[in-house]
């Protein structure tokens, strides 16, 4: 048994060099891309799959520079400065790596790699051998299982964030690119649109996604409490300040802050905010020692920040600086086939909540889809949460929804449907004179006890918009509740 082994491997070494000699014809039977690559970088052999797969003829790459592939996960070594041409050969081999390499054409084709040196007798790396599997199929399946995988989620959306109308899957697919780089994003949209969930994605689907993600709503603070908030103070630094206190962009370091109604921050701070984005550090209030921030900046804002800029109430280099990603988030009468599956989602949370909820009458769904949602989602979902508490059944009958939505179907028959893309105060609350909106105000306070919040919910409308209206209707908070 063992003698009938032994004379099979003599007889096949026997034809070896024989078969060395087809090396040339094996090697182009394979489906792999294959290249031999010496050590300074250059082709040495190139197999017709390779050939194919990336659009040259064989003489044009044999003797060329790998480079000329510009694989992405090359391109990272050399960037970092390193001595060989490729990690291949301080590593020895590569496994199953993805990467991406460039066709002669220019475009791209995703490839697996598996790579291993090639040694003399002396142990001397004379060359590498790689061998390149195309995987842009692969790579299509996974997007269309994303896709569907979305399609068939849609209860709970895109984490969270119900939309299957094509400009919300837009800006789903713009999330997930935007989350994959560093770079500041911007998100625009009115109010109760989802900007705050969209942040929230961005961060928890990026490369910070370990570290912190802190949230400032600039709107809410006055100039110099803003300014402490954001860079924190050191002791002394004005009066009340009695001890150091850390800024919102320390505790943010090595993760994501997210500014909310960026549109709201003063000149001033916008200055040092552009400060923070081009030196990556911050000064304590009352200190001068810069601080090394390692943060990625999420801004969100219902204002129209390009008209705040030709007005000069934003500064341009700040603008410029913070605009690098816009995703625009479309008010939701731009999108009104997402209100059935919204309204499904509100209902389904009230559901798990133990409330008893049928559903919603056509007639009161004929109602929803005809009313303009001035305050968007958020809306919506007080809407529904009003509805909820008032139906004895638990369907939702006409009777059930707030009386504004219901009285505002005739105003919106006769309304222009607001021009597209930018964020734009709505037609039918704009068109709500003071008198009532100064009045739905306090009856809100007064129902919810003077709970700020609470309002906001009611209304439809942010805690912002409740704390500015109440200043420009000056309402007093003590005498609505004393009433
Ligand atoms: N597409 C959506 N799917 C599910 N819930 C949503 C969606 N959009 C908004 N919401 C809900 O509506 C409410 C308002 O959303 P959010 O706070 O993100 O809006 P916003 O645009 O940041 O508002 P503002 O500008 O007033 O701060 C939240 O309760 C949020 O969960």
């Amino acid at each position: 048994m063992a003698d009938n082994h032994q004379r099979r491997v003599t007889q096949e070494h026997h034809h070896m060099p024989a078969i060395q000699r087809h090396l040339e014809d094996i090697v182009n039977t394979m489906n792999d891309g294959l290249m031999v690559v010496g050590p300074d970088g250059s082709l040495l052999l190139v197999n017709d799959a390779l050939c194919r797969m990336i659009g040259y003829r064989r003489d044009e790459l044999l003797g060329r520079s790998c480079t000329l592939l510009d694989c992405d996960s090359c391109e990272g070594i050399l960037r970092h400065g390193g001595t060989h041409w490729c990690r291949l050969f301080t590593l020895g081999n590569i496994h199953h790596k993805r990467c991406v390499v460039m066709r002669k054409d220019g475009s791209y084709v995703s490839v697996l790699k598996n790579a291993a040196v090639l040694k003399d007798d002396k142990g001397d790396i004379i060359a590498a051998v790689e061998t390149l599997t195309d995987i842009s199929e692969l790579d299509r399946k996974d997007e269309q299982i994303v896709r569907l995988s979305r399609l068939l989620d849609s209860e709970k959306g895109f984490r969270g964030i119900i939309g299957l109308s094509p400009p919300m899957q837009k800006v789903f697919d713009l999330t997930e690119k935007a989350a994959q780089s560093d770079a500041p994003v911007i998100i625009y949209g009115e109010s109760g649109t989802g900007k705050e969930l969209i942040a929230r994605a961005i961060h928890d689907l990026g490369p910070h996604r370990e570290g912190p993600y802190i949230q400032v709503n600039c709107a809410a603070l006055n100039e110099s409490l803003l300014e402490s908030e954001l860079f924190g103070h050191v002791k002394g630094a004005f009066t009340g300040a009695t001890s150091h206190r850390e800024g919102r962009f320390e505790a943010a370091n090595g993760g994501d802050i997210f500014l909310d109604e960026i549109g709201d921050v003063p000149l001033s701070i916008q200055v040092k905010l552009l400060r923070v984005l081009e030196n990556k550090t911050v000064e304590r209030v009352g200190d001068h020692r810069p601080i090394r921030v390692d943060v990625r900046i999420i801004t969100a804002t219902n204002r129209d920040l390009p008209k705040m800029v030709r007005e000069g109430t934003f500064r341009e280099d700040f603008f410029y600086r913070i605009n690098v990603i816009p995703i625009y988030l479309p008010p939701l009468r731009q999108r009104m086939e997402d209100l059935p599956l919204l309204v499904d989602f509100f209902l389904e949370q009230h559901r798990r909540k133990g409330k008893r909820v049928q559903g919603v009458h056509p007639q009161a769904m004929a109602a929803l889809m005809a009313y303009r949602w001035p305050g968007n989602v958020r809306e919506l979902k007080s809407t529904l949460e009003y509805a909820c508490v008032v139906t004895e059944d638990g369907l939702i009958r006409p009777e059930h929804l707030p009386p504004h939505v219901m009285q505002a179907q005739d105003v919106v028959c006769t309304t222009r449907t607001a021009p597209s893309g930018f964020p734009q105060k709505s037609t039918v609350d704009a068109q709500k004179p003071h008198r009532d909106r100064r009045q739905e105000l306090i009856d809100a306070l007064r129902r919810t006890g003077g709970n700020q919040s609470e309002a906001a919910r009611i209304l439809g409308i942010s805690r912002v918009t409740v704390w500015n209206r109440m200043k420009r209707y000056q309402i007093d908070l003590r005498k609505v509740i004393a009433e």
